[in-house]
């Protein structure tokens, strides 16, 4: 049997000291300078300069070369390459190491000339060095002791600086100066030591070779710290050594794990022995320390062997504790790794190298640390020093000198622990500084984003925003105050000007009361003072005379109904509506306003339903004709019994001026009267042929008779009053005219004949051409004219005087450049007083105030309206035009507006009656000229005299 390590001579030189002969372990030959120095200058350290750390620990940080997705690095070497930092999501954990080396940056080759290859020229020259590969499995121990085909591992490299270039035959060999080497190479698996050289079938060096790793493995016993009839090799050619220890390199016993395809399951030992320098280099590959489910050994079997594995490294761990610790005992017998371990942890001349193989996988961080945690505590390990009387110094002193050791070993833990700790607190200093920095960017950059830069500015901007407020709120108080005034102002001016019409109104209330009163009496005087030879004696006034004609007993051609309201409550718009008989007649009974330019706008049907709930109770005025339709002549004895259809010409002043076109053959009884002037019996009376003149009346009933003549009479006087309802039964026409007396009616010769025909010229009025008879008709007259379609100029020619033409514009002025108005066709008899009315009437309006111009007068002054009725029209300039009429030049007052619009918004709402805001607008000026017949009065009186509606029979 081929020699042990142990048992070679060359080793005989070696103390062998024991944890039992309590001799700590200690380096002489070579010795690195204590890089952490005691800062206890009592520390045991100091007084045992010698103190040296048996274990370096060198971290190797694998490489996954075979990935294509690299997985990311959690370690991390500082720049000097003696710290390994530890990246996690919640911080990280540094280590202090001998030296770090990434497999990534340096391969095999660099890896071993920085952290072994200055070992191994010390066992070249006679030191102990104990090499061993601690990691997790898989981490790459394996890879790092035997290298792979590309690159050789520690092992060959080291064996190969050992032996050198030698040759076999060469000249150092024969003159016995050449190295030579001898290996043994054992497994420890299952807490067994079994001898990889020697096989049962084989022998040992040079015979006893295994030819396969098929063999049968040798168990071998320890002995002391040494295995018992080891088999070695020996040689001093590297190659050869080399491939015999690939060949028992397959022998370990190898299985697939979920950690590692090739995953060790044993601990494997070589250990070359230089027995011409006593040199020794142990080199151990360790099993992977590794967890038993993680690994995937489920089975029995599987389990033990792993708890086996666990076993060497839980042991080699407690070994380590123990001298960092300074036991006084180190379980080096705890297992088989451990026991042939003693001997590199004791002997003064050993030094242990231990490499930490770890992954950078964030998987294996778990192991990792627990890895570097164990390199860490190895690095502690302090060795005291070996005074050369400690053998001969007794018990006592020996215990005194591994307490001081002890002592030495814990001020060196706590001296490092102190410099980790001073470490740690800067590292902190400086993240509390940066998290402090951060903080403030944070808080300005906040600052900035909320416009809270600075306190100041803010209160500045504060101030600015009151003090506008504050004037804004002082000029919107003075401007509510203003307001406030003026409305006041303006309810204080408008509540005057109220009280002034009021009184107005009152007065001419008063005034209309005294007229009435005056009319009473005329009307009260004898009958046969109003005869008509005695009413054409009373001054001259035509207008009375007709007035009193029209009302006369023996008056039977027209009826005239007014009704009176004195309830009207609602405001009205000065409009007049007018409706041609005749259009009723040839529209079926319903009037067409169309043909009036002016009433276009109005021209809409509105029903009676709809009028009689909004007019119904409203103060009216109202005369009906009712036309009874007669084509000929010869055919009015055969008409008397026939229907005949009516036709209402009803004007009317409406609110808004909103046009209205009645049907009154549709619905005829829908305008009954609530007067008893007009009353059912009285219609009904009408309807039988009887004439219901003031005579018929009077024999019906003289107290209603008269009553409805003064109710006429008023009316006629000037009260703005809306049309009411109206029953009207269609009465025969002929009958009514054959009733009326010819000689005792102003009416006379007008009949159907007499007409206001609209010319069909553009722009042109309703009355335009119309022939006035002679200068006494009266306004009834001339709107009996506009009622005839069937106008004939001829036969009106003949029948009456013979007509001129009035051209009728304004005075050139500034605000007025002498526009033209309409030409009118009136008899010769005409004053400028029938001229005023039809201009009016042309107008559309009644607040037309204007004078006539005699331009031929040299003064050019304006003719006075009370000589109006004086002036004939012939008296005007002639036209040098085509039509040879007259000029009749206007020129407008200033004192009264020429629109009936109101001037002003406010007139529109004032909250007065209708009575009282018309009396505002009531022409003072309107009628005075056909009130020469009558006393001033009642001229006056006549002058106000409203819209009315005729009913023509
Ligand atoms: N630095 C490296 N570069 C390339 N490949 C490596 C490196 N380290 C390890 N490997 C590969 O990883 C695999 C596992 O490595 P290895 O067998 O050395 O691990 P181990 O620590 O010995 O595991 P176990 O304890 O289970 O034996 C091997 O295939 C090996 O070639």
């Amino acid at each position: 049997m081929a020699p042990t390590p142990s048992s070679s001579k060359f080793n005989q030189n070696h103390s062998i000291k024991t944890p039992q002969s309590k001799h700590r372990l200690n380096f002489t030959s070579v010795r690195t300078p204590n890089p952490h120095p005691s800062p206890n200058p009592n520390s045991t350290v100091k007084e045992n300069p010698q103190a040296d750390h048996p274990i370096e620990v060198i971290g190797r940080i694998r490489d996954y070369p075979d990935r294509k997705e690299k997985p990311n690095c959690i370690l991390q070497a500082n720049p000097d390459n003696q710290t390994l930092r530890v990246r996690a999501d919640i911080g990280y954990r540094d280590f202090t190491l001998d030296g770090v080396s990434f497999s990534e940056d340096e391969d095999l080759d660099a890896f071993y000339k920085k952290f072994v290859e200055s070992r191994i020229n010390g066992v070249k020259l006679g030191n102990k060095c104990t090499i061993m590969m601690y990691g997790p499995t898989g981490s790459g121990k394996s890879h790092t002791m035997f290298g792979c085909s590309k690159q050789p591992g520690i092992v060959y490299r080291s064996l190969k600086d050992i032996l050198g270039e030698q040759e076999e035959g060469s000249d150092a060999e024969r003159s016995g100066m050449c190295t030579f080497v001898q290996v043994t190479v054992l497994e420890i698996y299952n807490e067994e030591i079994y001898d990889l050289l020697s096989s049962n079938g084989g022998g040992g060096f040079g015979f006893g070779w295994p030819k396969s790793g098929n063999g049968s493995k040798v168990r071998l016993e320890v002995m002391g710290k040494k295995a018992k009839n080891a088999t070695f090799i020996s040689g001093t050619e590297a190659g050869k050594i080399s491939k015999e220890i690939q060949k028992v390199e397959k022998r370990r016993i190898v299985k697939s794990t979920l950690c590692n395809d090739q995953s060790s399951r044993s601990h494997c030992m070589i250990i070359l022995d230089v027995p011409t320098v006593g040199g020794r280099l142990m080199l151990v590959d360790m099993a992977g320390s590794e967890n038993i489910e993680q690994a995937g050994q489920n089975s029995l079997e599987a389990k033990m062997q792993t708890g086996k594995i666990n076993q060497g490294n839980i042991a080699l761990k407690r070994v380590v504790e123990s001298i960092a610790n300074g036991d006084s005992h180190v379980p080096f017998r705890d297992s088989k790794l451990t026991m042939l371990l003693q001997d590199s942890f004791e002997d003064d001349k050993s030094k242990i190298l231990m490499i930490l193989c770890a992954s950078p996988d964030p998987k294996e961080i778990h192991k990792t640390i627990c890895t570097l945690e164990y390199g860490a505590k190895a690095k502690c390990i302090v060795r005291g020093p070996n005074t050369p009387s400690k053998d001969k110094v007794g018990t006592e002193d020996s215990s005194a000198i591994i307490l001081g050791s002890k002592i030495a070993a814990m001020d060196q833990f706590i001296y490092k622990l102190q410099m980790e700790n001073k470490l740690r607190e800067k590292e902190r200093n400086e993240a509390h500084k940066q998290l402090k920095k951060k903080e403030e960017e944070v808080a300005a950059l906040r600052a900035l984003v909320e416009g809270k830069e600075s306190a100041a500015r803010e209160e500045e901007i504060n101030l600015k925003v009151n003090e506008r407020t504050r004037m804004l709120r002082l000029a919107l108080e003075k401007k509510l105050e203003e307001c406030q005034r003026m409305a006041e102002e303006f309810v204080e001016l408008e509540r005057r000007r109220m009280e002034e019409r009021i009184l107005q109104q009152q007065q001419e209330v008063e005034m209309l009361r005294r007229r009435l009163e005056e009319i009473e009496f005329e009307l009260s005087r004898p009958r046969d003072e109003n005869n008509v030879e005695n009413r054409s004696s009373m001054d001259g006034s035509s207008f009375a005379i007709r007035l009193l004609g029209v009302y006369a007993d023996e008056d039977p051609g027209m009826v005239k109904s007014m009704d009176l309201d004195m309830g009207d409550q609602e405001p009205f718009v000065p409009d007049v509506k007018c409706v041609d008989m005749a259009a009723q007649k040839s529209n079926g009974g319903i009037l067409n306003l169309g043909n009036y330019p002016y009433l276009n706008h109005l021209n809409q049907v509105v029903d009676h339903d709809v009028l009689a709930p909004k007019y119904g109770g409203k103060v009216c005025l109202s005369t009906v004709f009712e036309e009874e339709e007669v084509e000929e002549e010869d055919h009015r004895e055969k008409m008397d019994d026939e229907e005949v259809e009516k036709g209402v010409i009803e004007v009317k002043r409406v609110i808004g001026g909103s046009g209205i076109n009645l049907d009154a053959g549709s619905s005829p009884q829908k305008f009954e009267t609530s007067e008893p002037s007009i009353r059912n019996s009285d219609l009904k009376d009408r309807s039988e042929g009887k004439c219901l003149g003031s005579e018929s009346l009077e024999d019906v009933d003289p107290a209603s008779s008269r009553r409805l003549r003064i109710q006429n009479i008023f009316t006629l006087c000037g009260n703005y009053r809306e049309l009411s309802q109206h029953n009207i039964t269609p009465l025969p026409a002929k009958k009514m005219l054959e009733d009326a007396d010819p000689q005792s009616t102003p009416f006379t010769g007008l009949k159907e004949d007499s007409v206001i025909r609209n010319s069909g010229k553009e722009n042109s009025p309703i009355l335009k051409d119309v022939p006035l008879v002679d200068s006494g008709k009266n306004l009834f007259d001339l709107m009996a004219l506009a009622s005839d379609e069937n106008y004939n100029p001829l036969k009106e020619s003949n029948d009456a005087q013979p007509q001129i033409d009035v051209h009728v514009k304004w005075e050139t002025s500034k605000v007025n450049n002498g526009k033209f108005i309409t030409t009118l066709k009136v008899v010769r008899s005409a004053t400028l007083a029938d001229l005023r009315k039809l201009i009016e009437i042309h107008l559309g309006a009644e607040n037309q105030a204007f004078s006539f111009l005699v331009l031929g007068d040299p003064t050019g002054a304006p003719i006075p309206k009370e000589k109006e009725s004086t002036v004939q029209a012939i008296k005007l300039p002639i036209c040098n035009n085509q039509s040879q009429g007259y000029l009749a030049c206007l020129r407008p007052s200033n004192h009264l507006p020429l629109s009936p619009v109101p001037a002003t918004p406010m007139e529109n709402k004032l909250p007065l009656s209708p009575l009282e805001n018309k009396l505002s607008f009531t022409p003072s000026s309107c009628l005075s000229v056909q009130c020469d017949g009558l006393s001033p009065k009642l001229a006056q009186h006549l002058n106000s005299t409203p819209f009315i509606t005729l009913r023509k029979h």
